[in-house]
């Protein structure tokens, strides 16, 4: 019987949304780190953007046509065309050369060529008939029709992209737009994920033996933590082996990865070595078990090289909650960004549940042909099943103290993902 230092924390589970705000707070934002914008696609920024530029940087036509005085073409018509002499052609890329007295002229621009000094307004070349050089016009235009004008998009020296935001191919363009082709963004965490138990087999063309199953664990987290700006360790699958755990462990914090999450060996089994070897190693347990169910064991600590620890309860769902609601909520935080929030929708079926745990549930979300979002509790919730997960792509979070959800009832959920757009 091993001497699990966990058995004090049974008396007192910290609630879901407390033990998260508890990580955010505990938590500090990673450094920065400049990098080019062509690599910054889900990045986060870590300080604001300003405009170097007006943009458009000069008044350009947004059409391919003729420069013209609006007060000259007052009285045109498709019955009653106004001429007008032909003063210049400019393409886009070129500067015209200015007319000194543009009155009764017309000046043949191409979309996206300056405005030439004096014309107030454009008129689209199919409004329009050129014959020797006199272009008449069928279009009485209004001034400023079709011109772009200088700054209408951004301004020199405006924010453009605030602290906290995350890069995506919209800001790609925008930045683009302006010549920005360096951001300060937070540095990716290092994350090692190890999973432990000695029934876990690795090899997939290896034959199970007795009592052996494959991990799945350890491909789930790595692969749900890929979608994020992190850098990955797999440290490996440990068999109930305390002391290469010590080692291991040894080594993450020697080299001071960010986040170091484990699978399995947090409850009360006699196996269970985690909490015991980072209270050896110096960590501080900061809590151990939520009132949630599946992930009730969960355990985060902190060591004081500035590492976290994840203690992830075993069994396959509580793993994944471990990493979407609990690991999700540092990374977050040491990218700079704001806690997450549930949103709701209408449950599509009835579900009951013990009072007493927050339950996160798998769940189908979907938009009705009526353009309701609705969710159903899938079956299958034991913590243990694998395959529901296969139909579900979001969780619902019910209440400790409810015990029935009906047809309707609003319920909040999480997609599987964070949004990171
Ligand atoms: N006496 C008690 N027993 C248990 C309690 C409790 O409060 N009192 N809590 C139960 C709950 S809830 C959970 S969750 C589990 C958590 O246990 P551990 O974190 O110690 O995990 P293990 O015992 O190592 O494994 C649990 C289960 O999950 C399977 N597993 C583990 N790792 C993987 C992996 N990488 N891939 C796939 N499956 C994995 C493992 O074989 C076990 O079946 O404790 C309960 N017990
Ligand atoms: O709460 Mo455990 O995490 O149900 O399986």
């Amino acid at each position: 019987m091993n001497n699990n230092s966990n058995h004090y924390t049974d008396h007192f589970m910290i609630g879901f949304e407390q033990a998260r705000e508890l990580i955010f707070d505990t938590v500090s934002e990673n450094a920065y780190e400049v990098i080019s914008l062509a690599d910054s696609s889900g990045r986060v920024l870590a300080k604001p953007i300003q405009a170097n530029e007006s943009l458009p940087p000069f008044n350009n036509t947004a059409m391919d046509g003729y420069a013209v005085v609006a007060s000259d073409l007052k009285e045109a018509s498709p019955e009653h065309p106004v001429d007008l002499k032909l003063a210049g052609i400019t393409a886009a890329g070129e500067l015209p050369s200015n007319v000194d007295d543009t009155q009764g002229t017309a000046w043949k621009i191409m979309t996206g060529a300056p405005v030439p000094r004096g014309y107030d307004s454009i008129i689209p070349v199919e409004r329009t008939q050129l014959k020797n050089n006199i272009v008449s016009c069928y279009l009485a235009p209004k001034k400023g029709d079709h011109i772009r004008k200088i700054g209408e998009d951004f301004l020199a020296g405006e924010t453009i992209g605030e602290l906290g935001e995350i890069i995506n191919s919209n800001s790609i363009m925008a930045y683009s737009a302006q010549g920005i082709d360096k951001v300060t963004v937070f540095a990716r965490p290092s994350i090692a994920v190890f999973a432990t138990g000695k029934e876990l087999v690795d090899d997939p063309k290896a034959k199970l033996k007795p009592g052996q199953i494959r991990n799945s664990n350890k491909p789930f987290i790595l692969n749900w933590l890929a979608k994020y700006p992190v850098e990955l360790i797999d440290a490996g699958t440990n068999l109930d082996d305390a002391e290469q755990f010590e080692n291991d462990l040894k080594q993450c914090l020697h080299n001071q990865v960010n986040i170091i999450i484990s699978s399995g060996a947090v409850s009360m089994g006699d196996f269970d070595f985690i909490p015991q070897t980072i209270q050896k190693l110096g960590g501080e347990i900061i809590f151990h078990k939520s009132k949630i169910k599946p992930g009730k064991p969960i355990l985060f600590a902190k060591f004081s090289n500035g590492s976290f620890y994840f203690g992830l309860p075993g069994n396959p769902i509580s793993s994944i909650i471990g990493v979407r609601f609990f690991v999700s909520t540092a990374l977050r935080k040491m990218l700079g960004l704001t806690m997450e929030y549930a949103a709701l929708a209408s449950v599509n079926n009835v579900y009951s549940k013990k009072a007493g745990l927050k339950n996160i549930l798998k769940s189908h979300l979907k938009i009705t042909s009526e353009g309701q979002l609705t969710i159903q509790i899938l079956d299958g919730q034991e913590s243990f099943k694998i395959k529901p997960l296969l139909r579900s792509n979001s969780w619902a979070i019910v209440d400790e103290s409810i015990e029935q959800l009906n047809k309707n009832d609003k319920v909040e959920f999480y997609p599987n993902h964070m949004n990171w757009e």
